[in-house]
């Protein structure tokens, strides 16, 4: 098998990679923008040097990828689930053998820590395992009738879904979607971030290399105007996004107008509540992972982290003697914490955020700068140091919106009643978390917030057997778990008469 020259990576190391491959996938191989488009820069965040240019597809081009995984979809969605699941098995071993590179990718093209981006690959196998063990489970049901007559119920897939992505998961959201969409017999194309466009096309590399028809998995490259062409082509089934809440709006809109189902992963502000009798430093190592994972750039983080008044000096302490610890730089070097946010803008729009809440009157306990890693290869690089914040009070800018930067806001609480109140006090509902040591009062407070996941002494932690998503204007459908085959199929009913027809004409 000819790797891509992707693979000719192995010894890059940050700020020594250059990529010229083709972007885009349909019909099983890479191909190249067509001539004369625009392109743009992506830069790699730990250095922001230019990685690779990338030319958004237009609308031939999505209808290509369209048609070319409607023929796919036509092979693929009439072999067995069985078969399917020797072909995704054998993507997850190929996935697996090459996960040092993928991460290496990852890192480069995210930002994120080498350490972090190994658990999200090792993740990615999980989930194409776990779908390829569902894959032949698909099944419906048998009914008897009056009469001898019967009817039975078969689970089909949709056709062509369509995946869109965010930056800040790229691999990962694209295994996602792709490994139960494809397990139930459905082909996809997939649109990543314009900022993170270099994994999803080697996952589409690796289906094509672990068998699966050519086209099954295509992959796009652009922004907003090519995810709008993919939400409105006729041909598409179903969409899957994950992203912001003013898109997912977007992109509901637009299905709508097609009678379209879709998937909404959007974004959250979620409450994690810590009551005096928690353990604590278990408490403090939840919170921390609550709020650093991916230079705090996860969707469920739990941003508010409201603390019982009693045990708060105590959690401050632990919290930023520990946040003060976290070691920032390159972030492909195994000792590395936290690496680079995804983008300048988005740097400076964390920075921002952390600037309102002081002038709202938080304090700042540590970080909240930018920072400058003392190689210098690093020092055009997006890095901030992680803040804490206290002082905080519901009302601010900072306790109410999205910040996606690596910026946690701790509010004092009294009471249980109270703090129900003020958690969920939110138009986002992705996720929660509790820490306590009294089991009642848990799954009481698990019971009464109001959001897809809570998560009770600990935090973060999304294995692929447990179904993720969220409430209110975190979005709809979920991902992840045996409940993710029900959004990537639909039910058909077979009524089957055995006698003569009983006519009232
Ligand atoms: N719930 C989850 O599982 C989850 C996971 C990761 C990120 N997120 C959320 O994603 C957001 C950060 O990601 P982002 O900045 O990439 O989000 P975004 O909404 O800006 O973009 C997401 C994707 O949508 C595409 N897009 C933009 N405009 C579009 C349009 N009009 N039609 C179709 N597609 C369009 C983008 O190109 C990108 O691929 C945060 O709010 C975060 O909470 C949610």
């Amino acid at each position: 098998m000819a790797h891509s020259s992707l693979f000719a990576m192995g010894a890059a190391s940050t700020g020594s990679l250059l990529l010229s491959d083709n972007l885009n996938f349909w019909d099983g191989e890479r191909v190249a923008p067509r001539p004369g488009a625009t392109a743009e820069p992506v830069y790699e965040p730990a250095t922001g040097r230019v990685l690779c240019q990338l030319t958004p597809c237009g609308s031939d081009e999505v209808d290509l990828a369209i048609q070319s995984a409607r023929g796919a979809y036509v092979q693929w969605s009439k072999m067995a689930g069985m078969e399917r699941a020797r072909v995704m098995l054998e993507a997850a071993r190929i996935i697996r053998e090459r996960r040092e590179k993928i991460a290496k990718l990852e890192v480069i093209n995210n930002g994120k820590s080498i350490t972090e981006a190994l658990a999200d690959i090792d993740g990615c196998c999980q989930c194409m395992e776990y779908y390829a063990g569902l894959a032949s489970t698909m099944a419906g049901q048998h009914i008897q009738l009056p009469g001898g007559a019967f009817a039975y119920t078969r689970r089909e897939p949709l056709g062509v879904c369509v995946g869109i992505g965010a930056w800040n998961y790229p691999f990962q959201i694209a295994v996602v979607k792709s490994a139960p969409a494809l397990a139930c017999g459905n082909a996809m194309v997939f649109k990543p971030s314009p900022m993170t466009p270099v994994t999803a096309v080697v996952l589409a590399e690796i289906y094509q290399e672990a068998g699966v028809p050519r086209g099954l998995f295509c992959v796009v490259q652009g922004g907003a105007q090519t995810g709008t062409l993919l939400c409105q082509h006729p041909e598409v089934a179903k969409v899957s996004f994950t992203g912001s809440v003013p898109t997912g709006k977007k992109v509901m809109e637009m299905s709508a107008r097609g009678v379209k189902p879709v998937t909404l992963e959007l974004g959250g502000k979620s409450p994690l509540i810590i009551f005096n009798d928690c353990e604590l430093d278990n408490a403090v190592k939840g919170a921390l992972m609550a709020n650093f994972l991916t230079q705090g750039q996860v969707c469920c983080n739990g941003t508010r982290v409201f603390v019982q008044r009693d045990i708060m000096t105590q959690f401050l302490e632990k919290v930023v003697s520990r946040t003060k610890a976290i070691a920032v730089g390159d972030p492909l070097l195994d000792q590395t914490r936290m690496g680079a946010l995804i983008s300048k803008p988005q740097l400076e729009k964390v920075l921002a955020f952390v600037k309102q809440a002081k002038e709202q009157g938080a304090e700042v306990l540590c970080g909240g700068e930018p920072l400058v890693p003392a190689d210098p290869k690093l020092k055009e690089g997006y890095f901030m140091s992680p803040c804490v914040l206290d002082n905080c009070r519901d009302d601010m800018t900072c306790v109410k919106e999205e910040i996606f930067g690596p910026v946690m806001s701790v509010l004092p609480f009294d009471t249980e009643e109270e703090v129900l109140r003020r958690a969920n006090n939110t138009t986002f509902g992705l996720a929660s978390g509790v820490f306590t040591r009294d089991i009642s009062r848990a799954h009481r407070v698990a019971e009464k917030l109001e959001a897809g996941t809570c998560y009770i002494n600990n935090y973060n932690i999304s294995p692929v057997e447990v179904p993720f998503g969220g409430y209110k204007m975190s979005g709809f459908g979920r991902e992840n778990g045996q409940v993710a085959i029900e959004y990537y199929s639909q039910l058909k009913t077979v009524v089957v008469e055995m006698g003569d027809v009983e006519s009232l004409f």
